[in-house]
């Protein structure tokens, strides 16, 4: 079976974990491979040493996007809702898939900021705006919005599924699902 890495990036609580999990389910459901990189668990067990600057981000980011590669080389399909923030991350971890020839998708969670904000997940804006964080991205931090993703997502108002269905359309066009 043919693997991939699918990138879920966008804002926190823009939704990225929830259509990563309703992607897999169904591609599980068809009989493929998937592992879900799930963000939290990235930064408890692979980057536990790393913080949110700019420079720890990158190297988070990069970290992943090798793990990614790895299992999707394997023909997983290695999906991945992780911020990433920076273009320049970003374009590396595209570009050490293209050197390995292993098949990759950026897939932009386009959910605007005030949406996320009202969705506040894990409180983070709440506790930005009462000054306990600093460095939020979006807010006080930078969020480079992808310029050319295989894919923008601009669904919110509608269900995850529907959001998760646009990605598989995307692999089955690519040959992939
Ligand atoms: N300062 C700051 N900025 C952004 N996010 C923050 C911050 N502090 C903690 N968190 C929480 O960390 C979760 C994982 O972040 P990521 O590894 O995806 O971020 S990054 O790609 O390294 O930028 C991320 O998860 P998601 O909400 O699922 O996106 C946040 O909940
Ligand atoms: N269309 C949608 N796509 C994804 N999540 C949605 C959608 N509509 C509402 N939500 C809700 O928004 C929240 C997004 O949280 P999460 O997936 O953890 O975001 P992220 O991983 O980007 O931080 C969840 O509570 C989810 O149920």
């Amino acid at each position: 079976m043919t693997g991939a890495t699918v990138w879920l990036t966008g804002l926190p609580s823009a939704g990225k974990t929830t259509i990563a999990r309703a992607l897999a389910r169904r591609l599980r459901w068809e009989g493929h491979a998937v592992e879900v990189l799930d963000g939290d668990e990235l930064r408890t067990f692979l980057s536990a040493d790393l913080g949110f600057s700019r420079a720890d981000r990158d190297t988070h980011v990069r970290r992943v996007g090798f793990v990614a590669e790895l299992l999707a080389s394997h023909g997983v399909k290695a999906l991945v809702p992780v911020i990433a923030p920076y273009e320049t991350s970003r374009e590396a971890v595209r570009a050490h898939h293209q050197a390995e020839g292993t098949a990759y998708l950026e897939v932009h969670v386009a959910t605007p900021l005030s949406v996320c904000s009202a969705r506040d997940v894990k409180g983070l804006y709440a506790r930005q705006a009462a000054g306990d964080l600093t460095g939020l991205t979006g807010v006080d931090d930078p969020y480079e919005e992808p310029q050319a993703p295989d894919l923008r997502l601009e669904a919110h108002g509608a269900p995850a599924e529907e959001s998760a269905a646009a990605v598989h359309a995307l692999l089955t066009e690519r040959g992939l699902a």
